[in-house]
């Protein structure tokens, strides 16, 4: 970091904006393979939020790796730094009185823990979207395992690159057993449960 830097303390802090938007902020981070529902079941959560007139946004691929990150692939070291990126990105929203869903593989522990240790203890809700790799594979949503498994993708999580299931998850969503709206509701059920809305 530059020595010439100075941090310029805001005279608005986060419980201002928590206090004016009347509910807690914070990080659900949902973590699972490709096709298990992740961006599904956070948008679902984020719909929900929006019509109780909470302040929420969802980070996701689309969001993120088409523009911030666009200059990320798929190798260990590219992963880390796009979950490092989105780690950050979540703090800010977070500090401005935003529940702020992220939906991203994050198949490493340590990359996932890195972004929890960036915030106040509670703050961060690891969210397992636990799902069977051969459900995924027969989801496969966007054709993707099917080009993982003839080769023509290399280092697919799941097939040929690791997926580090969370050790300790606050939430564990079984998605080949619960359809989306009732998985959104037991998010939902958690945040009421732990007093963020
Ligand atoms: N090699 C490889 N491995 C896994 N996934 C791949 C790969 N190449 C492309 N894709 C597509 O990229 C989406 C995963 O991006 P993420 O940013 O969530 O990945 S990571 O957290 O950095 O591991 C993932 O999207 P989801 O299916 O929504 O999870 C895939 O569509
Ligand atoms: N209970 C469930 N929760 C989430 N997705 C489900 C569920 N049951 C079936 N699906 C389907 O599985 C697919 C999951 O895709 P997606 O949400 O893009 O997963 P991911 O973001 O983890 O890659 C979607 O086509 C979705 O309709």
């Amino acid at each position: 970091m530059g020595s010439n830097l100075t941090w310029h303390d805001a005279s608005l802090q986060v419980d201002h904006y928590r206090k004016r938007n009347g509910h807690h902020s914070g990080v659900i981070w949902f973590t699972g393979l490709s096709g298990s529902g992740k961006s599904s079941v956070a948008n679902r959560v984020n719909e929900k939020l929006y019509e109780k007139h909470l302040q929420s946004y969802l980070l996701d691929g689309d969001n993120v790796r088409h523009g911030l990150n666009q200059d990320l692939g798929f190798a260990a070291q590219d992963r880390e730094e796009n979950i490092r990126r989105i780690g950050e990105v979540a703090k800010l929203f977070t500090d401005s009185g935003t529940i702020v869903l992220t939906a991203f593989i994050s198949p490493y522990q340590e990359d996932r823990d890195r972004v929890r240790n960036l915030l106040p203890e509670g703050d961060f809700i690891e969210v397992f979207v636990d799902c069977p790799l051969e459900e995924c594979e027969k989801r496969d949503p966007k054709g993707l395992y099917e080009k993982a498994r003839s080769g023509e993708i290399k280092g697919f999580t799941g097939i040929d690159a690791p997926y580090e299931a969370p050790i300790d998850p606050e939430l564990v969503l079984h998605t080949h057993e619960r359809d989306i709206e009732t998985c959104a509701n037991q998010v939902i059920d958690y945040l009421e449960e732990r007093g963020w809305v």
